[in-house]
């Protein structure tokens, strides 16, 4: 397992601009689809690639070359992980998607379940769980016994900001784990929201605050 903390200047400069106070939903959407598409390009890097021959623009073959046919789902995780779904589509387009909704108790913090639609053949795909907050890591904790309990084996995580609690719990309970983030901030706060962090990611993402 590895955590990659993607330190490209293009994701440093995007997250910034997430944590700034009074960020409109607007800027808020349009950034976590940015930052999402670039997650996205990190975590497709070891795709197998395979040669074809086409007809190039004079009627001469060129070799090129294309993915070799890999099976994906993405996994957004209701309701910000919706705000990650496009900038990774965008990227992946073929891929297919499984929805989870989850709600994070606001007082014992823990995860409920109230949806859940899995695409067909898991034990085929590689899973793309998308998510921009993995705070204690609950949510995240419950959506891959979810992914693993249908007979998915390929799992990799995409996240914007993680708290060091959640990637610990996370990191210990599946070492084979590949995730994604784009921030590692300091730490939780007494409600479980990440410090520095972006505050509420479905609210902002939503609107609903
Ligand atoms: O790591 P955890 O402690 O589980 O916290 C992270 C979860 O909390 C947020 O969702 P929330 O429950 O607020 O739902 P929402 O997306 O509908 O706002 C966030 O999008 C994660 O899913
Ligand atoms: O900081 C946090 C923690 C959980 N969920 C959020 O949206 N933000
Ligand atoms: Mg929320």
């Amino acid at each position: 397992m590895s955590v990659h903390e993607i330190n490209h200047p293009l994701v440093k400069h995007k997250i910034g601009l997430m944590r700034e106070a009074g960020i409109s939903t607007k800027k808020f959407r349009e950034l976590t689809a940015e930052v999402a598409c670039l997650l996205a390009y990190e975590a497709s890097r070891d795709f197998p690639l395979e040669e074809r021959t086409i007809e190039g623009w004079d009627g001469s073959p060129v070799k090129i070359q294309q993915i070799k046919g890999k099976k994906v789902t993405v996994v957004p995780i209701l309701r910000a992980g919706i705000g990650m779904l496009d900038g990774v589509m965008d990227m992946i387009p073929n891929a297919k998607v499984s929805v989870v909704g989850l709600a994070r108790n606001e007082h014992t913090l823990e995860a409920h379940t109230y949806f859940e639609r899995f695409v067909g053949k898991l034990d085929e795909r590689l899973a793309l769980i998308v998510d921009p907050m993995l705070a204690t890591g609950g949510s995240m904790a419950a959506t891959i016994e979810m992914l693993r309990k249908a007979g998915c084996r390929q799992i990799r995580v995409l996240c914007l900001v993680a708290a060091p609690e959640g990637l610990a719990k996370i990191t210990k309970a599946y070492p084979e784990l590949d995730i994604y983030v784009a921030a590692i901030d300091e730490r939780l706060n007494e409600n479980g929201y990440i410090i520095p962090g972006l505050g509420d990611a479905g609210d902002k993402i939503f609107g609903t605050k």
